[in-house]
């Protein structure tokens, strides 16, 4: 069962594909985050999904109804999708009752006034219906924001980098409590950010998009250790790719040697089936010691520089001509001889090209 079901979506803007044959699907309940670089087409893919914008193609289904497809196109405002949009600031010179009320549409006075103190109860403010947003700090507001959106009960709520106009630590703490609050509603989500740690630490699914498709989806712990794809390993967390020949490709794991007397092993296999082949390695995994450990895929190597930041090292360790970057809480100098070792369940097998 899906509460949302987007099937071979395309949308041409110009002639171009920016939304290029997506289509994923998101449980009850669940918070998916489309997450990508700028102008990957997240926005395009939300507004198709609320009906502000017209898809070129394709079919979307939510809660069972085709809100569009090739005979479809249901406006709007009748999708019932709550939305909280970066553009959808709270208006300065309502109240927080006209805030919340004005999305409510025709209702008795009666039953605006219930929902309203019903919304307000769920984001924990109660009884600011009187209060003007300036007089409200900047994490209220954005629980007026989501109150708003949520106060028609929607079970489906879009948000568009919602949090984007908060500063940095506040941004952290409402995301923590955005994700609690949508669990508490018990609606499913859609929201779309280019901020990697945003992205994981709300999603249940994370879809990663590039170019108007979708390189990888996942949970978030798998986009994390496993990226399909060079461009997700590179915008989630840093990695240092590594080249190779390859020696050993089975099902139980692969071998590529550096050729710098380094001979990796992967505890996964290898896409490619012999040849060249790409690994990815994340520095805070690769692993410094003084001395050798008799660890599997350990070599010595050399500090070429460092930068020290605080909880730990970034080391930049040349092994023969290769550069690989750790995160360590060894103290180490330039020129200092190390033992560099990588897990083999860390050694992450990159596509062939
Ligand atoms: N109305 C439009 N007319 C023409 N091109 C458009 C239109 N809307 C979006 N595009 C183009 O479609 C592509 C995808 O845009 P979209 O806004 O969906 O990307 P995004 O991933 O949300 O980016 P951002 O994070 O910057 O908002 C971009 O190249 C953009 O220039």
């Amino acid at each position: 069962m899906s509460n949302i079901k987007v099937t071979s979506l395309i949308k041409t803007f110009g002639g171009a594909n920016v939304i290029d044959d997506v289509s994923f699907t998101v449980a009850p309940g669940e918070i998916l985050v489309i997450l990508g670089a700028s102008g990957c087409g997240k926005t395009t893919t939300l507004r198709c999904i609320s009906g502000l914008e017209q898809p070129t193609s394709g079919s979307i289904v939510i809660d069972g109804k085709t809100m569009f497809d090739a005979n479809v196109n249901i406006p709007p405002e009748h999708r019932h999708l709550g939305m909280m949009f970066q553009s959808y600031a709270l208006w300065p010179h309502k109240t927080v009752y006209g805030n919340i009320a004005y999305g409510l549409g025709k209702l008795s006075d009666d039953e605006k006034r219930r929902k309203v103190r019903d919304a307000l109860a769920l984001v924990g403010l109660s009884g600011t219906e009187d209060r003007y947003p300036s007089t409200l700090s900047g994490g209220q507001q954005q629980r007026i924001a989501l109150a708003r959106s949520a106060a028609a009960r929607p079970k489906v709520i879009l948000l568009d980098e919602p949090l984007s106009n908060l500063d940095a630590k506040l941004r952290e703490q409402m995301r923590n409590e955005l994700r609690k609050l949508i669990k508490e509603l018990n609606m499913t989500a859609v929201y779309i950010t280019h901020d990697q740690s945003e992205a994981m630490a709300l999603a249940d699914k994370i879809i990663f998009m590039k170019n108007g498709k979708i390189e990888q989806e996942a949970a978030p712990r798998t986009i994390y250790a496993r990226p399909a794809t060079r461009a997700v390993a590179e915008f989630i967390g840093s990695a240092t790719f590594l080249n190779g020949t390859m020696t050993e490709n089975a099902a139980e794991g692969a071998t590529i040697d550096l050729g710098n007397g380094f001979k990796l092993s992967s505890s996964l296999p290898l896409s490619a089936s012999k040849g060249a082949a790409q690994v990815a390695i994340r520095p805070e995994r690769v692993k410094l010691s003084r001395a050798p450990t008799g660890s599997p895929n350990e070599v010595r190597g050399q500090v070429a520089n460092l930068i020290y930041l605080g909880e730990h090292t970034e080391y930049a360790i040349d092994v023969g001509p290769t550069r690989i970057v750790s995160r360590s809480q060894l103290e180490l100098e330039p020129g200092a001889n190390v033992f560099v070792r990588v897990a083999p369940e860390d050694v992450i097998p990159m596509p062939a090209n």
